[in-house]
């Protein structure tokens, strides 16, 4: 072991051998360090660190442990849905009021970035008309159907931003075609974009995809929507400036007083209300946000003597517009047949992306919720939720949404958590459905602008800032960049489809197809190195069933860690066997992790706590340790269930220690040295004389009997105590070839070859040892032949019995 001791602020952690010397960072105060090489070899306890002597799993620190019911990962009965009225049916009302109004706003936003393109602005009462459908219909759907109590669905920014993109792209196309085809065409385009994306999650949900689509590489997932981000920010200020430009011109007017007077308030609005969203996430702090905001832009124009018509004539607030049911044109012939149906065709691309990122981006806002939930959620039965109800939305003439994971966060901290809550949405979005032509006249411009600026800069900060920490692989984040850089020049479809190829090219040369778990085996069958007494090998035979060791390899990244959290599942819930307790995770052929598994272990944590066993992680790389630990999860957390140990074998070693323990046989009584060698020695009757000759000898804890290399002059009999054998490697590091208890025999190889010692010898407790030396063992040779047989043939039999024991396990790792 080494040790990284820091002076400035006095931490200091055991670290694998391998770090001696490394320069590595202080966790706690960021001082450069250098790994120093530990002056004694640790003892078990040392290295073991501070688990706690009870060792049942402290109560989860951060969420409640969820009954055993609730794991329904593969088959969620409806029955397992929250109730209507969980958690108080007024909290609920309340909240579903306040999350009504900040989805109001936010469909609003949506529409206007949506509809922000030539003559489709002057039609933006109609864009309001399909986000507050679709927030109608995805809200009531998803609260019927989905598992999540508080989930968000319905018009969202990526997806809005999608549209934006595939109408402009249509307006651009029949720009200079017939102009009563282009209206229709264009609303066809978002109701066939918001079935399509219903059918291919419905598609994904039925056929229980799900869990494939968690191989996408969040890399490319991450750039795209960074990108999109920025793209929002530019058309959040061409919405607050009634402008059509692009990044470059929008740096030339930004300055002006008349531009700047007309954004300033939207990027203040939006930079609260990031802050709000990103930080305190409470639907009520978002909406009275929103509602002050429209006070202060009222009592502002009151101030300065400025009339409600002037205001609307200055770009303040919106032109008024006469009530109309535009969306049943959708299913009047001549509407129908107005449609360009091969300009739609044309834009399938576009279809296809808006599904897939669609797809991506729910199974990233699922697991991040499995995460904050603290309990695993249906992937499938989301996506066909979500399915269900963005073909409802196309059919009924709406756009297509997608899960919020910030709404929804924003839902549930307000008391959100029954279904009602999501119809109570529904209801204050039919309402302003019903009185959108009267309110819209009444609404600040600067608003939804704000809101855009605000899920624009959400969008960066989260992929850009946020997910930083998580990549353990500096490529992995420039991959990230790379990508948000194409997406942000040459637009959304160009930089998705090169990001993909790009990542998933990276993700499949690094890992292929190979498992994550090199091999796993029961404890039954494979044990520490420590010799122990033939009734502890015998009891750990029966209850070693208890640890389960997996050995991981190649690159982890989350679809193959689904894969391993599925199998300690089933391990766990396998009645057939033992309890599990200990699930052993070797890292040493890991060669990276991906940025989201750092959810996984954190589910793996709360999986241990549910099931009460104790994850123990060996071998870990630091550096792999230290980035799992800033994006989240800890490792070594002795009260959240989990620890960090050198390596396998003295985690084997603990846990079979506890084992024993358990069974009251981890001390055995202690024995004299003749009565420990008379059931094994081939003549009892020659033990007598055999004592004699030995020296007896005392040996303190954690000094050397011996050093490897030193020439070989005595073999030693153990009466009480343990030692390490100890190999020496090159660079200081040391290898623990096994652990001896009393009634064996060590340094007989160099006693037999007068070779040097192979190996050193360390006393890991106060040993009681009796030596024969190879000057008293010629001397019995010569005078007393048969009892010098006697030895040579119990020191035979304890070879061999060392070398079946070594097949064994091989036979076993190989099984
Ligand atoms: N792989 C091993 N397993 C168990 N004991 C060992 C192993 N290698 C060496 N030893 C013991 O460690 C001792 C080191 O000194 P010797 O080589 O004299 O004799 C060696 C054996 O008794």
């Amino acid at each position: 072991m080494a040790i990284l001791k820091c002076k400035k602020c006095d931490f200091s952690k055991k670290v694998p051998e391998r770090y001696v010397d490394a320069k590595v960072r202080c966790p706690e105060c960021n001082e450069v360090v250098t790994v120093q090489a530990e002056a004694e070899d640790l003892a078990l306890e040392d290295v073991i660190g501070m688990v706690p002597e009870d060792s049942a799993p402290e109560p989860a620190r951060r969420h409640e442990a969820i009954p055993e019911e609730e794991l329904t990962r593969k088959d969620a009965p409806l029955g397992d849905q929250p109730g209507i009225f969980e958690g108080g049916a007024a909290k609920n009302i309340m909240a579903g009021l306040a999350s009504g109004i900040v989805t109001v706003m936010i469909s609003i936003a949506i529409a206007g970035l949506v509809f922000s393109q030539g003559p489709l602005a002057d039609n933006f009462h109609h864009a309001i008309s399909m986000a507050l459908i679709s927030a109608i219909i995805m809200s009531m759907v998803v609260a019927a159907r989905s598992g999540i109590a508080c989930s968000a669905a319905g018009p969202e920014s990526m997806a809005g931003l999608f549209l934006f993109l595939l109408t402009s792209s249509i307006y651009h196309q029949m720009g200079a075609g017939p102009a009563e085809a282009l209206y229709p065409t264009v609303l066809a385009s978002v109701f066939v974009a918001a079935v399509f994306t219903g059918l291919c999650l419905l598609a994904a949900g039925m056929t229980r995809s799900g869990d494939f689509i968690r191989y996408v590489p969040i890399q490319a997932v991450g750039g795209v929507l960074a990108g999109i981000g920025l793209i929002i920010i530019i058309q959040a200020f061409n919405l607050a400036l009634g402008t059509n430009a692009c990044l470059e011109e929008l740096f030339m007017k930004y300055a002006q007083m008349e531009f700047c007077i007309k954004w300033a308030p939207a990027a203040a609005l939006g930079i609260v209300l990031f802050i709000c969203i990103r930080w305190i996430h409470n639907a009520y702090v978002i909406a009275s946000v929103l509602l002050l905001s429209m006070g202060g832009l009222f009592g502002f124009l009151h101030y300065e003597g400025i009339g409600l018509a002037q205001a609307r004539e200055l770009g303040w607030l919106f032109a008024a517009h006469e009530p109309d049911l535009f969306w049943l044109q959708v299913y009047d012939v001549g509407f129908l047949k107005q449609i360009d149906w091969n300009v739609i065709l044309d834009h399938a691309g576009h279809y296809a992306a808006l599904a897939g990122l669609v797809l991506a981006s729910t199974m990233i806002r699922v697991s991040e919720m499995e995460v904050l939930d603290s309990r695993p959620i249906d992937l499938n039965r989301e996506f066909t939720a979500l399915g269900f109800g963005s073909i409802f939305t196309g059919f009924a003439g709406g756009m297509p949404g997608a899960l919020s994971l910030d709404r929804s966060l924003a839902r549930r901290s307000a008391g959100a958590h029954g279904k009602i809550a999501g119809f109570i949405v529904a209801l204050v979005c039919m309402s302003a459905l019903a009185f959108s032509h009267k309110l819209l006249p009444y609404l600040p411009r600067f608003i939804p602008a704000g809101i855009l600026f605000a899920l624009g800069l959400g969008l960066m900060w989260r992929w850009i800032i946020e997910t930083r920490t998580r990549f353990t692989q500096k490529g992995d984040y420039a991959l990230l960049i790379l990508i948000f850089l194409l997406t942000s020049t040459m637009g959304l479809l160009p930089g998705l489809a090169m990001g993909a190829g790009l990542a998933m090219l990276v993700t499949a040369g690094r890992y292929g197809s190979v498992s994550v778990v090199k091999h796993d085996i029961s404890g039954a069958h494979f044990h520490s190195n420590v010799d122990r007494a033939p009734t502890q090998i015998a009891m750990l035979k029966t209850k070693g069933d208890h640890i389960y060791a997996m050995t991981l390899q190649g690159f982890i990244f989350m679809g193959t860690t689904n894969n391993l959290l599925e199998m300690i599942l089933d391990r766990a819930r396998d009645e057939e066997r033992l309890p599990l307790k200990f699930v052993l995770l070797d890292f040493t052929f890991i060669s990276g992790l991906d940025s989201s598994v750092a959810i996984s272990f954190i589910k793996l944590k709360q999986m241990a706590q549910r099931h009460e066993f104790i994850l123990i992680f060996t071998n870990v790389p630091f550096e792999l340790e230290a980035q799992l630990g800033r994006a989240g999860c800890e490792l070594d957390d002795p009260y959240g269930g989990s620890v960090t140990v050198v390596s396998m074998d003295y985690a084997l070693e603990w846990a079979e220690d506890r084992i024993l323990e358990e069974e009251d046989m981890l001390t055995i009584k202690q024995q004299a040295l003749p009565s420990l060698l008379a059931p094994i020695f081939p003549e009892q009757k020659y033990i007598p004389a055999l004592m004699k000759i030995l020296k007896r000898i005392e040996v303190k804890k954690n000094k050397p009997v011996f050093s490897q290399g030193d020439p070989s002059d005595a073999m030693y009999f153990i009466e009480s105590g343990m030692v390490n054998v100890q190999l020496e490697l090159e660079g200081g590091k040391k290898l623990r070839l096994k652990k001896m208890g009393p009634g064996t025999v060590f340094g007989e190889m160099g006693l037999y070859t007068s070779a040097p010692r192979t190996a050193s010898i360390i006393a890991a407790e106060n040993c009681v040892l009796y030596k024969l030396s190879t000057k008293v063992m010629n001397l019995l040779q010569a005078k007393r032949p048969e009892i010098a047989s006697s030895v040579h043939r119990f020191v035979v039999s304890l070879l061999a019995d060392r070398v079946s024991g070594a097949n064994a396990t091989i036979r076993d790792i190989l099984r």
